[in-house]
Formats: structure tokens, sequence, C-alpha cells
């Protein structure tokens, strides 16, 4: 009922040459495992979409994401990527609200719904990520902040448009950091954000939502992760970087 992704956030890595040599070999060893309700979506850096958009065209079940979005339309923003842009070149998703963009980049909540709403009318689904810091998991209530991250860049939205969205679920405390959340962590917090959106949307709506887990996901602890009820998938980021780990990866699914 749900759709299963498994996603690769490559961030800022890879030259070109090694950006195709990653996907062919992805393409090659998962292709055939990718059918039916599993998707694959890679997320290489804005440079190289069009290019990996070719490697992936004889694999149906793969796209692209773009790993940012403008909140503006277009204009004077120096070195900013629009989402007419993206939609010209075929881009069907867009993370937003990474931990990354929200802490280096000062992106607040209001640019964050902002950014949504641009990817949304532009047909590009956002793959809206949130998750707690460490210290707010020891010393808050940080499953509510939670649900605020999602209140705050999602609940404007009609129930005909969350259904485009992803959600990823990414502690910070987990990225990059070797310390993926065990699968009882991440499937309170799956649940808890479900029935969040069921609360503001309907069981419906939130039983046809995916949510993806991200945090230091790799071959060894997906498949106990994707075995979690609420789970329906991960947001990878270094392990997906190697084509031979993404590829357990997703077979895991
Ligand atoms: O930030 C992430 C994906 O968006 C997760 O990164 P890691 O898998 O490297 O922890």
């Amino acid at each position: 009922m749900r759709n299963k992704i498994v996603a690769g956030n490559w961030k800022m890595n890879k030259t070109m040459e090694e950006a195709v040599a990653l996907t062919s070999e992805i393409v090659n060893m998962a292709k055939d495992e990718v059918t039916g309700d599993a998707q694959v979506i890679l997320c290489p850096p804005a440079l190289y979409l069009t290019t990996i958009q070719k490697y992936i065209a004889d694999a149906p079940n793969f796209s692209v994401a773009a790993q940012n979005v403008s909140d503006k339309l277009s204009g004077a923003y120096t070195g900013e990527i629009s989402a007419p842009m993206l939609q010209s070149i075929g881009v069907k998703y867009v993370l937003i609200g990474h931990s990354e963009r929200r802490q280096y980049f000062n992106e607040t909540d209001a640019i964050l719904a902002e950014k949504v709403n641009v990817a949304l009318a532009h047909d590009i689904a956002p793959i809206f990520c949130c998750g707690e810091s460490l210290e707010q998991r020891q010393n808050e209530d940080y499953i509510g902040f939670v649900k605020n991250q999602l209140t705050a860049g999602l609940f404007h939205l009609s129930k005909e448009q969350i259904l485009s969205v992803v959600i990823a679920y990414e502690p910070i405390w987990a990225i990059g950091t070797g310390l993926t959340a065990s699968a009882e962590q991440a499937q309170e917090m799956h649940a808890a954000l479900r029935s969040h959106v069921s609360e503001k949307y309907g069981q419906e709506v939130a039983d046809q939502l995916s949510i993806l887990y991200g945090g230091s996901v790799s071959a060894s602890s997906a498949p106990e992760l994707f075995a979690a009820p609420d789970i329906d998938g991960g947001l990878v980021g270094g392990a997906s970087l190697k084509s031979r780990d993404f590829t357990e990866i997703i077979k895991a699914r």
C-alpha cells in the first residue's frame, strides 16, 4: 500500500566520472530487484542531474532527486536553482529540510514551507527531512519537537498535496556518525509521526505516506530497520556512495 523507497543522498561528493560509474554499477546490480511498488531515488549534485537521468533511463523504478531547491522562482539569486528549472529537466523529487541545510544554510521553518510550496506547484515531490539533535533527545520532548517540524513545514498543505510528500526522519545524532538509531527508536518516531499526520489529515492519508529513516543506514542495519511496520525505506548518505553497499540496502527493502 505504501511505496518502498531507498534514496541515496550523495551530498557534495563525486566527480562527474565517479558519479556516472557509481550510477552504472548500481543500475547493473540492482535494476532487477526494483520492481512493483519499490523505488530507488538517486540524489546527485545538481550539476549531474541530467547526466544521471540518462544512465537510469532503462531502469523503470529509478529516479533522481535534487538535493535542494530555491524558495524563489527566478531572479537575481546567484547560484540558486529554481523549481521551474528542475521541472524543465524532468526532476520529480527534491530534498527539503535536510538538517545540513537547516544548520549550515540557516533554512528556517518558514523558508522550508515555501520551498515545499514551490516544489509542489511545479510537480516536484518534496522529500521532507526532519529530526532531533542529541541534546534535544536527551533534554526535551524530542517527539514533540519533530512533530512540530512537520507541522511547520507541511501542515498548511491540502490532503491532495500532502499525499505527494515523502517524509524522511533523520535524527541528527545518527547522521554520518555510524550511530544508527535502533529499529525500536526509529519505529517509535515513525509511528508518532504517522499518527501526527493522521490527526491532521485522517488515517487513510497517513497510511499512504512513505516515511523513510535516515542516519548511518548500512547494509547490516537496513534489514531490521526496514522490517519495522512504519519504516518505508531509507534515505542513505555515506553508504549510498558505494555501489555494493547501496545495492545491499536496496535489496533489504
Ligand atoms: O544525511 C543522511 C542522508 O540524507 C544520512 O547520512 P549518513 O547515512 O551518512 O549518516
